[in-house]
């Protein structure tokens, strides 16, 4: 039997590839444009649905990148809201371990869990700017080694929370509706590096014990921690080779926990044109690139390599003579080692823009591209399912470039081709979203409440 696809729709927003200037785009804050993805990718039968988290606007010293329109609102409301309009589909949100608390976020994401059934699902990330920082009480930042180390911690207190309840804590039916005897929750403490804390949770195991924990970070810090801990990585790998690689290097690393290949899914974040010829969608696909990198947005980028100042230059002109500037503190503050060698990389830019004729605008569109699949439906079929079978990937989470309705195409022509090669579901099997992603159930690692 081949490998089976994983598929789930991430909600576009404040990211590079959203296009709000398209006459085809919704609101980005609306209820409607959330029920609507939500509702095509369950008709498509989707594993989950994805909401990335921003907690500040996008600027770099002080300009706002103009292709944002809104900020992302808040992410468990969100969801709570769509597990009222879905039946099986997963929900996934990406909540930060750096800025919350472990007792705080664990309540929420079981009460989700609760709420939808089984089909919640947590993106831990550390967060990459330093920026973010300074919308909370304790503002600041933190090495990328201590944002990972309390990373692992915030996990460990979260799992032992939605354990530290007895399993047979709910007891039945009174006057038709299920109670739970608040018996004994068990005591909780806690004493870490990171957190000390000691109590009782107020929330009973939930329908998953455990919801599922999907990782995004690419350090090795990153991976170790996905492989120790995750039970799918985030993944920015989109090429077949970068897949693979990825692919090899992150299952290699679960033996050492006691795991097997199978017990971490990697999913990278991808996109796609679709049309009714494989030139029809390159000129869609091209087109969609000049309305994802304004002028503006092309100078950001080009900040981030140089590390300069270049709001004098002129998008369509040639790029800087001057070197970027290794010595400065990083222009986007804590994305550090974004370009590992922004000379050598400059150089290359330059030497690309000079053989093809590029101006700013144009050499960035070139060089920050990551449109994945682009094709017919077939073709795009096809490709993703090579993929997966070659083991570049467990599946896919799509990012649209259109909101609501980015995902509509996608589901009315790409899908029926996946399920007649017999490589994803015509109908769901399971009801829990551990269950949709082939996951074992979730076992508890200690026992209850014992610190
Ligand atoms: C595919 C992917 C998606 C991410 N999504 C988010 C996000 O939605 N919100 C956020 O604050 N950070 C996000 N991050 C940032 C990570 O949390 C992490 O802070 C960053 O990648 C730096 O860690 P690293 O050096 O291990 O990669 C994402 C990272 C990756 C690779």
């Amino acid at each position: 039997m081949p490998k089976q696809i994983i598929l789930a729709a991430h909600f576009p927003g404040v990211n590079n590839t959203s296009v709000w200037s398209d006459p085809a785009s919704g609101s980005h804050i609306d209820f409607a444009s959330f029920v609507h993805l939500a509702r095509t990718a369950e008709r498509g039968r989707f594993d989950f649905f994805f909401l990335a988290e921003g907690l500040r606007l996008r600027e770099q010293r002080g300009r706002i990148h103009d292709l944002d329109v809104v900020g992302r609102p808040d992410t468990l409301t969100v969801l709570a809201a769509l597990a009222a309009v879905t039946t099986h589909l997963g929900l996934a949100g990406t909540l930060n371990t750096t800025f919350r608390e472990p007792y705080e976020l664990a309540r929420q994401l079981a009460s989700l869990d609760h709420l939808c059934a089984g089909r919640a699902a947590w993106n831990v990330v550390t967060t990459s700017d330093a920026f973010t920082g300074e919308n909370f009480r304790r503002g600041g930042y933190l090495d990328r080694s201590l944002r990972y180390e309390r990373a692992a911690e915030f996990v460990r207190v979260a799992r032992r929370l939605w354990e530290s309840w007895p399993a047979d804590a709910v007891v039945g039916d009174r006057d038709g509706g299920r109670y739970v005897r608040a018996a004994d929750p068990g005591a909780f403490a806690h004493h870490g590096d990171q957190f000390d804390i000691a109590g009782h949770f107020t929330v009973p195991r939930s329908p998953q014990l455990h919801p599922v924990i999907i990782q995004a970070g690419d350090s090795p810090d990153g991976r170790e921690f996905a492989a120790s801990t995750a039970d799918a990585i985030f993944s920015r790998h989109g090429t077949l080779d970068e897949g693979r690689e990825f692919y090899r290097d992150v299952k290699a690393r679960l033996a050492r926990y006691g795991r097997t290949p199978d017990d971490l899914k990697i999913i990278p974040g991808v996109t796609f044109v679709l049309g009714d010829t494989d030139a029809e969608a390159q000129e869609r696909a091209h087109h969609i690139r000049r309305q994802q990198v304004s002028p503006q947005t092309a100078i950001l980028l080009l900040e981030q390599l140089w590390n300069r100042d270049l709001s004098g230059y002129d998008p369509h002109g040639p790029l800087p003579a001057e070197d970027p500037d290794v010595d400065a503190d990083a222009i986007s503050r804590g994305r550090a080692g974004m370009y590992p060698d922004p000379v050598g990389t400059a150089r290359q830019w330059r030497a690309l823009a000079q053989e093809k004729g590029l101006g700013i605008r144009d050499l960035i569109i070139e060089v920050t591209g990551r449109q994945s699949f682009i094709g017919t439906p077939q073709r795009v079929a096809e490709r993703m399912n090579h993929f997966v079978q070659s083991d570049a990937a467990d599946g896919f989470i799509l990012v649209p470039h259109l909101t609501p309705g980015g995902l509509d195409e996608f589901v009315d022509r790409v899908v029926p081709l996946l399920q007649e090669r017999g490589v994803f579901r015509t109908e769901y099997t399971t009801t829990t979203l551990r269950g949709h992603l082939g996951l074992r159930p979730a076992r508890p690692a200690t026992r209850a409440g014992v610190a």
